[in-house]
């Protein structure tokens, strides 16, 4: 599905990708926090074993807020006969990775440090852990026997590297700054793309102005993803565009329960009038509404038969005269017929005809008149591009149109006209045709339609 403006708006961003990424700054030197660690040394004749060990580390990190023990491991140590237990605190450290012990003899590795935890000494630990820290005093558990000599030590500082940083990934932060002068070139080129999708030359303008807009001078902060400001940007430009006149077609219904509400589908041939009608027939129904049809469409031969088809697979009364017969007269019966019985929703086909053809818009004009309808729907297909735009403009000074249903998304369609016909018409979409079922048909939705043209 829109294939083209797929590939136009995707080399458009690429090629602002490239500026944004050539411009942006590291604000900071990527740094690398070190965390928390500690290490528990024992002595030779005691030293800990594993459930201890795993005792240890749990009570240490219940005394290190919110920091999640991610590895223990005993160490060997050249320097004390018996075994030190780390336990790293938000990453993982291979025995490899470890520091000479030369690194940690003045602390960690010597029991009588000042840093060690024994309740007397200074702790470098807030004093809420002393308790459960203190290995040697009454609250210890009793795993840890006095005599296991333990010491910790907890670290926290920055480094510009570190065997701890191995284990994490680094962040970037940077930002970048674009001018007119960045822009110009790639928008310029937006312009063209948009216009080959078959925008209207007032929707490219509002979009390439909105992306200049959002992107130019300002100090944009770039997350991990550099790409996403270029593409934010553009998806914010169309959602605006196409979400100028929003209608919400079931609430409107919903307001009326109880009433008979006459909608109207004005076209020009071969657009998909009467099959959008037998999909909101079924959709009506479906959402538990009584459902009458009137043939509207006495010009073309066939019509009359085409719509019974649908309505009889649905299960839908049809009002009919005539092949010929006036169509004001058809759904005006049809009207009285379904309001007589209480049905909810009219439905009214009409025939096609061209905005252009005088005669069949005046006939147009009375049909409304006579029939009074609470919607006209105009239909037109998608892959008409700008061509359904200027219809969808023409229809709507003859008879005022409520909103549009745009039908054959799912052939090659540009795009343009989905993006444009709300915005020229001052209309809504209601509805999108998305194949020949009857439940190939999708309320309008931008943001659904912005995640199809920027899905991979
Ligand atoms: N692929 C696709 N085909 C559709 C869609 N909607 C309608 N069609 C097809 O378009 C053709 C014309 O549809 P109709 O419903 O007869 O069009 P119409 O506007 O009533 O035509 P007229 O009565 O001549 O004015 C049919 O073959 C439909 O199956 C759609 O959303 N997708």
């Amino acid at each position: 599905m829109f294939g083209k403006l797929k590939e136009k708006l995707a080399s458009f961003t690429k090629s602002l990708d490239k500026t944004v990424e050539e411009k942006a700054v590291a604000l900071e030197e990527p740094e690398v926090v070190v965390e928390e660690k500690i290490i528990i040394e024992t002595d030779a004749e005691n030293g800990l074993n594993a459930a201890e060990v795993e005792i240890a580390a749990e009570i240490i990190a219940e005394n290190l807020e919110e920091k999640e023990i991610e590895s223990i491991q005993a160490v060997e140590s050249d320097e004390t006969a018996g075994s030190d237990i780390e336990v790293g605190i938000g990453g993982t450290i291979e025995k490899d990775e470890l520091p000479s012990s030369d690194s940690f003899s003045e602390s960690s590795l010597d029991s009588s440090s000042e840093s060690s935890l024994d309740s007397s000494s200074e702790s470098s630990l807030d004093s809420s852990s002393e308790s459960s820290l203190d290995f040697s005093s009454e609250s210890s558990p009793d795993s840890f026997s006095s005599d296991s000599k333990a010491s910790a030590q907890s670290e926290s500082k920055k480094e510009k590297a570190g065997f701890f940083g191995k284990a994490k990934a680094l962040i970037f932060d940077r930002e970048v700054i674009l001018d007119d002068n960045d822009l110009e070139g790639p928008l310029m080129e937006l312009e063209i793309a948009l216009l080959e999708s078959d925008l209207a030359l007032s929707v490219t303008d509002a979009i390439v102005e909105s992306v200049r807009e959002q992107l130019s001078g300002t100090r944009k902060r770039l997350g991990k993803n550099t790409g996403s400001i270029v593409e934010d940007a553009l998806k914010n430009a169309i959602l605006e565009v196409m979400s100028a006149n929003v209608f919400d077609f079931d609430e409107f219904l919903e307001q009326r329960r109880g009433q008979t509400v006459h909608i109207a589908f004005v076209g020009i041939n071969g657009t998909g009038k009467t099959t959008s009608i037998a999909k909101i027939g079924n959709r009506l129904q479906k959402n538990g509404y009584s459902v009458t049809i009137a043939a509207g469409d006495t010009f073309r031969a066939g019509a009359i038969d085409q719509i019974q088809i649908h309505a009889d697979r649905l299960g839908i009364k049809v009002i009919k005269h005539q092949e010929g017969s006036d169509p004001a007269a058809v759904i005006y019966d049809a009207l009285q017929y379904a309001k007589a019985h209480k049905s909810d929703v009219l439905l009214s086909d009409t025939a096609g005809r061209m905005h252009t053809n005088v005669n069949l818009m005046a006939q147009l004009e009375k049909i409304c008149r006579v029939s009074t309808p609470d919607l006209i729907i105009f239909v037109d297909e998608a892959t008409a591009g700008n061509d359904a735009v200027e219809r969808a403009s023409q229809f709507n000074d003859a008879v005022p149109i409520s909103g549009t249903i745009l039908t054959k998304l799912d052939a090659d369609s540009k795009g343009g006209a989905a993006i444009s016909i709300a915005y020229i018409t001052q209309k809504p979409i209601l509805f999108f045709g998305v194949g020949q079922e009857y439940d190939d048909l999708l309320k309008f939705d931008p943001e659904w339609f912005v995640d199809k043209i920027f899905e991979d």
